[in-house]
């Protein structure tokens, strides 16, 4: 499992992103999302993003995203990735990756076996596919709530394109996510908090251990 490639997604401080990046995370996620408690200004992130080392992937998240946000946030973070957690069509999601000229994962919320044909819909124009957990019906958030889905409904799935697995995953039950789906990279971001938001050191170096 130690070959498990980890995204810590919320980092909104410095010491995030330095305890992320000391622990070994290979992504970090910034989140431009306002009602989102881990919520970031393209100021922020872009002060946050320079700090980071080479070797480890810089990722906006963006929810149903204009192209206005989306040129404000590349005009001054350098950024590897964008991630799009809203409900962005496949044509919405190949139009910004040729716009930006940036790697795209489309995150493909689950809560039954009818969701997976998902997946394979944005295959055909995302780069990589975050499978993540379906926010519960009226939540605020479209992420970041801490719940994961059955992970036996991907149990022995192979898709073309490279995915994460994501929702729910904590130091306790990461281990058993991957021996379960087979994930060749995970993505956390309230499994390793102290309080929504608000990143804990210990639980990021407890995270990363379970995958050793
Ligand atoms: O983290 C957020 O606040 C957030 C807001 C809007 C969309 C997605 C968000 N987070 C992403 O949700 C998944 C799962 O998070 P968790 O580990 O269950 O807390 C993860 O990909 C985050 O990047």
């Amino acid at each position: 499992m130690s070959d498990v490639q980890v995204k810590i997604c919320g980092l909104s401080t410095p010491d995030h992103v330095r305890w992320a990046v000391d622990a070994g995370a290979r992504y970090l996620g910034f989140v431009f999302f306002a009602k989102s408690p881990r919520n970031v200004s393209v100021a922020q992130a872009t002060a946050l993003a320079r700090e980071v080392p080479p070797g480890v992937a810089k990722v906006a998240l963006v929810v149903d995203p204009d192209d206005a946000l989306l040129d404000g946030i590349t005009a001054t973070m350098p950024v590897d990735m964008l991630q799009l957690h809203g409900a962005e069509s496949p044509e919405r999601v190949a139009e910004i990756r040729a716009r930006y000229g940036l790697p795209v994962m489309k995150a493909v919320g689950i809560a039954g076996a009818a969701d997976l044909a998902k997946v394979e819909a944005y295959e055909m124009v995302a780069d990589q596919i975050l499978v993540d957990a379906k926010p519960p019906k009226g939540a605020d958030l479209p992420g970041g709530m801490g719940v994961p889905f059955d992970w036996q409904l991907i149990a022995g799935r192979h898709w073309q394109r490279p995915w994460m697995l994501a929702g729910g995953l904590t130091p306790k039950n990461v281990g058993l996510a991957v021996r379960l789906t087979g994930a060749r990279q995970v993505d956390v971001s309230s499994g390793v908090e102290s309080a929504p938001g608000v990143k804990d050191e210990g639980l990021i170096r407890a995270f990363m251990e379970a995958l050793r």
